[in-house]
């Protein structure tokens, strides 16, 4: 659930793009064949509309019944459809494991020095680094 959350309100991808291979009409938009449509997982991931009012809060308890019990089709930190991320299973066990090796070991919190703020390059990344302080466990 946090891994989840995570990649909802940090998602490392920024767009699914997607070409139109012919014309399509979309509600009141015409896409022409041949254009390139970029889907922004962040905003997606964060519409109140779709998430509720707190779509901005990171709240891993939004997965407790599971992704398909969140906001189903705007949950997309992969991608979706037939050209879904191939290493999306392998993504979420390694997580699994770094995230179980730090906990073991270590206990960390953020340092006062640290500014949030998420940059869009390639993808999504901490502008200013993640300042962390971090302590043996034992
Ligand atoms: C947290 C980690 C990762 C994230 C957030 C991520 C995200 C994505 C996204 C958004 C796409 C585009 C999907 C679409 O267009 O619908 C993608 C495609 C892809 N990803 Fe990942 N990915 C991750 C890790 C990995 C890993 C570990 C591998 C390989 C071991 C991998 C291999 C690929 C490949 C080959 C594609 C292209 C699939 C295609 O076009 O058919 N990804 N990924």
């Amino acid at each position: 659930m946090v891994i989840q959350e995570t990649l909802r309100l940090y998602p490392p991808a920024v767009f699914v793009v997607r070409e139109a291979l012919e014309d399509i009409k979309f509600k009141h938009i015409t896409i022409p064949k041949g254009m390139n449509v970029q889907v922004p997982i962040s905003i997606v991931q964060q519409d109140p509309e779709l998430w509720g009012p707190d779509a901005h809060l990171f709240n891993p308890e939004r997965f407790a019944g599971g992704i398909l019990g969140g906001a189903q089709a705007a949950y997309i930190p992969f991608g979706v459809g037939p050209r879904v991320c191939v290493g999306q299973h392998f993504a979420m066990m390694e997580l699994k494991v770094i995230l179980s090796l730090i906990l073991l070991n270590f206990r960390f919190s953020i340092s006062p020095s640290y500014v949030h703020s998420p940059g869009f390059a390639l993808v999504v990344q901490p502008a200013n680094g993640v300042w962390l302080l971090i302590e043996r466990a034992n």
